[in-house]
């Protein structure tokens, strides 16, 4: 007798060939448009799936865990990060969560070397006099800006994402230093010629670019606090590709436009644009719209990390992809 097959319910539109493989192998229900589901939405679909594919505009709390379905038995996150879901109260349902760690990893390092050049070489100052076409010809004195090299890059969080910026750095001949909760063997840390810091306080105080790579947690909330911030040396730039709750955005926003700190690159927003305008105009600050993992390469490895734990758990088995609490 054929196998009856899972009920999935993506939140969000996927790349065309990832919904069109995931429909091939389960009873597929995909988004028409791509907009994030109300909470509404989200908790009819958790009633009724055995699967969950959402992704990080979709906050899945305790409450909606709590209204999910008998059937809910995955919450196959597409994205890497997952703070938004209570991974604790999924685990105490017996709900599991996976994630897509490492397939946007070298995506996103090469985002935070971007968003640091970007600062640095005051590339959009560059960009906005171009584009009004407001050039006046070369001068020695213009935009300049300061070299990466020999400078030191302080790394929060050395994870995935933080070496694979880590060996970016090197290349670019910045000195590599990093805070982490546990430091990396020794042979990673020659290979990376990285400097570990046990006090995070220490590093901040002494480096030229801090880039922000640790996951959003309740222990990293805030970790560059008002207090943190003004550790850093006023010359000092700061990358920010993890979650914008890391950062106190007020404190950071207060701190930049009174020269206090030199720039900022950031991908991610604790309150978006609307929550911070005053960021939006300032020339020593880039912002994007969060796509340091935005590449078509990138978005389908995800898609297919998906599919690789939706169909290990159809198989009987733990999503290779598993999310634990005692991991966050
Ligand atoms: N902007 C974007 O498009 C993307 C952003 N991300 C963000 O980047 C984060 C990191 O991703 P990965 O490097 O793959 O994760 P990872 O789990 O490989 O690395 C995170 C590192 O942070 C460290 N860490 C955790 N708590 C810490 C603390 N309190 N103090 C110091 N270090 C701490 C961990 O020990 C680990 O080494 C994700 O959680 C996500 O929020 C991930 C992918 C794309
Ligand atoms: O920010 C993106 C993610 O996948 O995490």
């Amino acid at each position: 007798m054929p196998q009856k097959r899972l009920s999935v319910v993506v939140t969000r539109r996927l790349p065309e060939a990832v919904e069109t493989r995931l429909s091939e192998l389960f009873d597929v229900t995909l988004r028409e448009d791509d907009t994030p589901m109300t909470r509404a939405q989200l908790a009819e679909a958790m009633a009724e799936a055995d699967v969950l594919v959402p992704t990080i505009t979709d906050q899945i709390d305790a409450g909606l865990i709590g209204q999910a379905g008998e059937r809910l038995k995955l919450i196959a996150n597409y994205g890497a990060g997952i703070d938004h879901i209570d991974v604790e109260t999924a685990r105490r349902r017996g709900i599991l969560v996976s994630n897509t760690p490492g397939v946007m990893t070298d995506d996103t390092a090469d985002m935070v070397m971007a968003l640091m050049l970007g600062v640095t070489r005051r590339i959009q100052e560059g960009l906005l006099v171009m584009q009004a076409g407001e050039w006046q010809g070369w001068a020695p004195t213009a935009f300049l800006g300061t070299r990466l090299g020999g400078k030191r890059l302080g790394i929060l969080g050395m994870g995935r994402i933080g070496q694979a910026v880590a060996k970016r750095a090197q290349a670019f001949g910045m000195q590599i230093h990093y805070h982490n909760r546990r430091r990396l063997r020794p042979e990673i840390e020659d290979s990376l010629e990285a400097t570990w810091w046990e006090s995070l306080d220490q590093m901040v105080a002494r480096m030229d670019v801090i880039s922000v790579n640790c996951p959003h947690t309740p222990s990293t909330f805030h970790l560059l606090n008002a207090r943190r911030l003004r550790l850093l040396k006023p010359s000092a730039v700061i990358v920010n590709t993890s979650r914008g709750e890391v950062i106190d955005e007020s404190a950071l926003t207060r701190m930049l436009k009174a020269g206090e700190i030199a720039g900022a690159g950031l991908d991610v927003y604790q309150h978006g644009i609307k929550g911070n305008p005053d960021l939006v105009n300032m020339p020593n600050v880039v912002m994007l719209p969060h796509m340091g993992s935005a590449t078509i390469e990138g978005r389908i490895e995800m898609g297919e990390k998906v599919l690789l734990n939706v169909k290990t758990f159809a198989d009987g088995h733990r999503p290779p992809d598993q999310v634990l609490p005692a991991m966050l």
